[in-house]
């Protein structure tokens, strides 16, 4: 959908801030562009809508040179979410989600409730969309951003830094909303950011920058972790990348027994058979648990089996009944099986359909 083919960019002082890229970002997919300051993401990023022009190479989004297109209608073509949202201050928020659909000439009216039916979508109420943007928290803006970008309904999405300046809890719920839409809409999205947590979460692939401008690695998610090309990309994503592999895989393929019945640990279940607690017989106290289904990822099941005061982990099915219990054992063979595989196809075996409280699994399944 989006091809860079040997794309350099040198700017007028002479700094090279993109190196020879080629890359295809593949439709309806999200590709995230990582690296640290200054390596050049943006600047991929805003060759896509000629906000910034290549000095060689050539950039195709739909198999059409962007050279070849006037700048302005491309970029009407192309939605674009930047960090500071970028909304007009005097405008009311549903007056500025529908500027492009008026740019294109669309009518006032059908303007107008079209950005209505997008501030819904973006989990706006009807009265965000009455208020100016300075009137919204930062995480509002960002959505009401995201519903701008969207007003178009245009197949490419560029985000760059979306959720950057807001803290970590909207954050993940802003990342959430993104994973749900884009289930929805399905549509191509290159997304920058600096956090490596966010682009395993949202990325269906990684391409990895370096200074210079350069491309060191570009792969999905479970392979980036199980193969980082060279040093620095493994230190790039982090002394815990194994851990974050165990973000992606579930917990489905870990074998699973009989809960225990009799010895010191017995599972309280209420009468639907649904999980309450682990019981003490001998001390007569309840530890709470948290139940997890196939979906939850391996992460979330070695946490609780680590937190559960028998090692073991209560699975239960879609409605929450108790299927069975898994061990601590079970849980590290399935976790060290699921990484070797990984390293060996570059995919998670499967991957977790739901995040569970700071286990950082990834909101494309969570939206599932
Ligand atoms: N208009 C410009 N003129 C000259 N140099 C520029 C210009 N825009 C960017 N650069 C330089 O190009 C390099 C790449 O910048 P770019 O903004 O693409 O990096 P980035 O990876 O997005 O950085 P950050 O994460 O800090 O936003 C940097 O060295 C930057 O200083």
């Amino acid at each position: 959908m989006i091809q860079f083919d040997t794309v350099h960019k040198r700017f007028p002082n002479g700094t090279t801030a993109v190196d020879d890229l080629s890359l295809d970002l593949p439709e309806g997919g999200v590709t995230v562009l990582v690296g640290s300051s200054g390596c050049g993401k943006t600047t991929t990023l805003r060759m896509i809508n000629r906000m910034v022009d290549p000095t060689s190479g050539t950039i195709r989004v739909g198999g059409r040179d962007v050279l070849d297109q006037d700048a302005a209608e491309l970029r009407r073509s192309i939605g674009y979410v930047i960090q500071q949202s970028g909304l007009f201050p005097h405008r009311t928020v549903l007056d500025n989600v529908a500027t492009v659909p008026l740019l294109l000439g669309w009518g006032r009216r059908k303007a107008r409730a079209r950005a209505a039916e997008l501030l819904d979508t973006v989990g706006l109420s009807p009265d965000a969309g009455k208020r100016y943007p300075h009137q919204l928290s930062g995480g509002q803006q960002q959505r009401v951003g995201v519903a701008r970008a969207l007003a178009a309904d245009p197949p490419v999405l560029l985000m760059d830094e979306p959720f950057g300046a807001v803290d970590p809890v909207v954050r993940t719920q802003l990342q959430d909303e993104l994973l749900r839409l884009q289930e929805e809409l399905g549509k191509t999205i290159v997304f920058v950011t600096h956090d490596i947590d966010e682009a395993v979460r949202l990325g269906d692939r990684i391409a990895v920058f370096r200074t210079g401008g350069r491309l060191v690695q570009c792969a999905p998610p479970a392979e980036l972790l199980a193969r980082p090309v060279d040093d620095f990309v493994a230190d790039f994503l982090g002394a815990e990348r194994g851990l974050k592999l165990l973000s992606l895989t579930t917990l489905a393929g870990v074998p699973q027994g009989p809960a225990p019945d009799g010895g010191r640990w017995t599972l309280a279940l209420d009468s639907a058979r649904k999980p309450l607690a682990w019981h003490d017989t001998e001390t007569n106290v309840r530890t709470p648990l948290r139940a997890l289904r196939d979906g939850d990822s391996l992460l979330a099941a070695l946490n609780e089996s680590i937190a559960a005061p028998g090692g073991l982990v209560a699975r239960v099915d879609s409605t929450g009944v108790l299927t069975g219990v898994s061990s601590r054992d079970d849980i590290h063979t399935h976790a060290g099986a699921a990484h070797a595989q990984a390293a060996l196809t570059g995919n998670a075996p499967s991957a977790p359909t739901g995040p569970g409280p700071g286990e950082g699994a990834p909101a494309k399944d969570a939206a599932a």
